[in-house]
């Protein structure tokens, strides 16, 4: 049976915005499972980072309980609140936001160094994910503004998992890439979600959203329905019928 990482209980959040209150998510009972790679689809505007931000501690709801394990973390201070990412959460953005002075391998060291003092542990795991992704030595060893933003992406996935996060959160990780890099980028998250990393990735592509393992589909701030695909195979046709399927039912 799997392990329920995530349980959030009437999960609401509103905005003000010129004197209006927008209510964008609305009473969510939501279960989030470890090793899953979850996806959450949706119309634009639906909510979709919202509810990203608020279960990754991003943002705090207006209502409502997270549960994170144990830790119910829509009590938690803002402090509390920056301990907790850096403690249980990676993150991964279509903008990458890596610091330009720093080399690419001291981007990823600096992000371990918030949790881990021991230096050449970090050096280790941060060879063996560079490895993983693909980056050489050479290409560690430049400034994000020498390389490629397919690589400066893989490089933003290191520094997710440099911490070994207990989740990954991607928002459209795939959003800024071209179909070559962004396949590569995906094929980075497959291989890591296989070997038991929990993700949750919020995007509006259908080839993207295939990689997941169930598909939560929102819709005005509610979740209308969700579809399994089971774990991913490459080649895999029917999987791709059976989510766009699963979209026009929803209609996407
Ligand atoms: N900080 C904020 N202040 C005011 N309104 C906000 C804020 N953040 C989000 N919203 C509003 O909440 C709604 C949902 O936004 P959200 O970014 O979660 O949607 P989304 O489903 O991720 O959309 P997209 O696919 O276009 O990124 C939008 O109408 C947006 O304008």
């Amino acid at each position: 049976m799997k392990k329920v990482i995530y349980k959030t209980e009437n999960l609401s959040k509103s905005f003000s915005s010129g004197g209006r209150l927008q209510h964008v998510l609305k009473n969510i009972d939501l279960e989030l499972y470890q090793g899953d790679f979850t996806v959450i689809m949706g119309a634009s505007g639906a909510g979709k980072s919202t509810l990203l931000y608020a279960l990754s501690g991003m943002d705090v709801p207006s209502l409502g309980t997270i549960t994170f394990g144990k830790q119910v973390i829509s009590d938690l201070s803002q402090d509390g609140l920056s301990v907790f990412r850096r403690e249980h959460c990676g993150f991964v953005f279509q903008q990458i936001y890596l610091i330009d002075s720093m080399s690419v391998l001291d981007n990823v060291l600096c992000a371990g160094l918030l949790v881990c003092r021991d230096k050449k542990a970090l050096l280790r795991r941060a060879r063996e994910l560079f490895q993983a992704v693909g980056v050489n030595e050479e290409t560690q060893r430049k400034f994000p503004t020498q390389i490629s933003g397919g690589e400066a992406q893989r490089v933003g996935i290191v520094r997710a998992l440099i911490n070994a996060p207990d989740i990954l959160f991607a928002d459209e990780p795939t959003g800024a890439l071209n179909s070559q890099t962004g396949l590569d980028v995906l094929n980075t998250l497959t291989k890591f979600n296989e070997q038991g990393q929990s993700v949750v990735m919020v995007t509006h592509d259908m080839r993207s959203a295939c990689r997941g393992n169930r598909i939560l589909y929102l819709k005005d701030g509610a979740i209308l329905g969700e579809c399994s695909l089971g774990r991913y195979v490459h080649g895999d046709e029917k999987r791709h019928e059976k989510l766009s399927a699963f979209l026009t039912e929803m209609g996407w």
